[in-house]
């Protein structure tokens, strides 16, 4: 067991054994997990082994999760991986503090999946179709916010709900007659094989998801030993460029806003198309109150960005005009 790589202090990929995922243990982690490590199979031809990293949050309860208890999962997959306990880590980019650690790098940001969100109604119903007094249950800031300036503006009576919990938990209240409604990603449904219970789609339009959502990233040890600069190279194949452009120029917005993943925050860059050729991207960004009385919403349009800094620039760009708009004054308060 004693082999060459123990004195340097940090244990390296065994050559074409096994490379190691450090995940959360989650359904959702488990989930997404598993997905890339087939595909890091694919492109490595080496096998993956799935090592779960369990925090003080995942043995006490459910709630910690919420507070602030992404950052905490983050940093215990970031320490496994520093300490060379596993060779890479898949997150939910929407959870994923936009500071990067120098000793560590995203290899690969794989094609998104649907950034939307969505709704669990009872009744099939869909979301302008809620009744009057409807309660929709939903933790985030950024989705009360727009949900409630939508109401609003065009006439709903909808009151909604601050919950926690896991997606089971959620889609429970309605289940349980407690809600009418609760709204949950796209992709995180998709991803645990729950989409089917997805009643209606909001738009982009009504609600801007929030910044990375439905993408992945992939983290490695920034690539001081051979290793693990072999590894790096790697993942990079399965990279989506177009993917990473969006949510750099996102995150960078979110960054520059200087809000956390618990913001009331909502970024979306998209890719205006011509039939197969990538015309345009546009980037659109939004802070709010939760109440929905007081919202900055801007966009701007233009070539995609060639490369990390453009991306960044632009974020930055949109962000500077959404203070000068009072962005900041917006920001300061939290769900109960
Ligand atoms: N904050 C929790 C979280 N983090 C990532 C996802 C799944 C969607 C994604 O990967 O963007 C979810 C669940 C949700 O918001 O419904």
């Amino acid at each position: 067991m004693n082999d060459t790589r123990e004195p340097r202090g940090r244990a390296a990929p065994a050559e074409a054994g096994a490379l190691r995922l450090g995940t959360r243990r989650s359904r959702l982690a488990m989930a997404q997990s598993g997905q890339v490590a087939e595909a890091v199979t694919r492109v490595t031809g080496r096998p993956v082994e799935l090592v779960e990293i369990t925090t003080y949050g995942d043995t006490s309860r459910e709630q910690l999760a919420q507070i602030g208890g992404t950052g905490v999962f983050v940093t215990a997959l970031r320490d496994a991986l520093l300490k060379g306990e596993v060779d890479f880590a898949v997150h939910s980019l929407k959870d994923l503090p936009t500071a990067q650690p120098d000793d560590l790098v995203v290899a690969a940001v794989p094609v998104r999946e649907d950034p939307r969100d969505v709704i669990v109604a009872r009744d099939a119903l869909k979301f302008t179709d809620l009744p009057s007094g409807a309660r929709i249950g939903t933790g985030s800031p950024r989705r009360m916010a727009q949900l409630n300036s939508y109401a609003r503006s065009h006439g709903l009576d909808i009151a909604t709900v601050p919950i926690r919990g896991n997606v089971d938990t959620r889609i429970g209240y309605v289940r349980g007659g407690e809600l009418d409604a609760v709204v949950l990603a796209a992709a995180g449904l998709n991803r645990i094989g729950r989409g089917d219970e997805v009643t209606d789609f909001l738009s982009v339009d009504t609600v801007l998801p929030a910044p990375g959502q439905g993408a992945l990233a992939i983290e490695c040890r920034a690539g001081h030993t051979a290793q693990d600069a072999a590894l790096v190279a790697a993942l990079a194949e399965l990279d989506d460029p177009l993917t990473r452009v969006a949510v750099t120029a996102e995150r960078s917005l979110l960054a520059a806003l200087e809000a956390g993943c618990s913001a009331p925050v909502g970024a979306l860059a998209d890719l205006l198309a011509d039939g197969q050729i990538v015309k345009e991207m546009r980037l659109r960004g939004v802070v709010g109150t939760t109440d929905g009385t007081r919202m900055v919403q801007l966009s701007t349009t233009g070539p995609v960005p060639e490369t990390h800094d453009g991306a960044m620039a632009l974020g930055r760009e949109l962000a500077a005009e959404m203070l000068a708009q009072g962005a900041a004054g917006l920001m300061g308060e939290r769900a109960h």
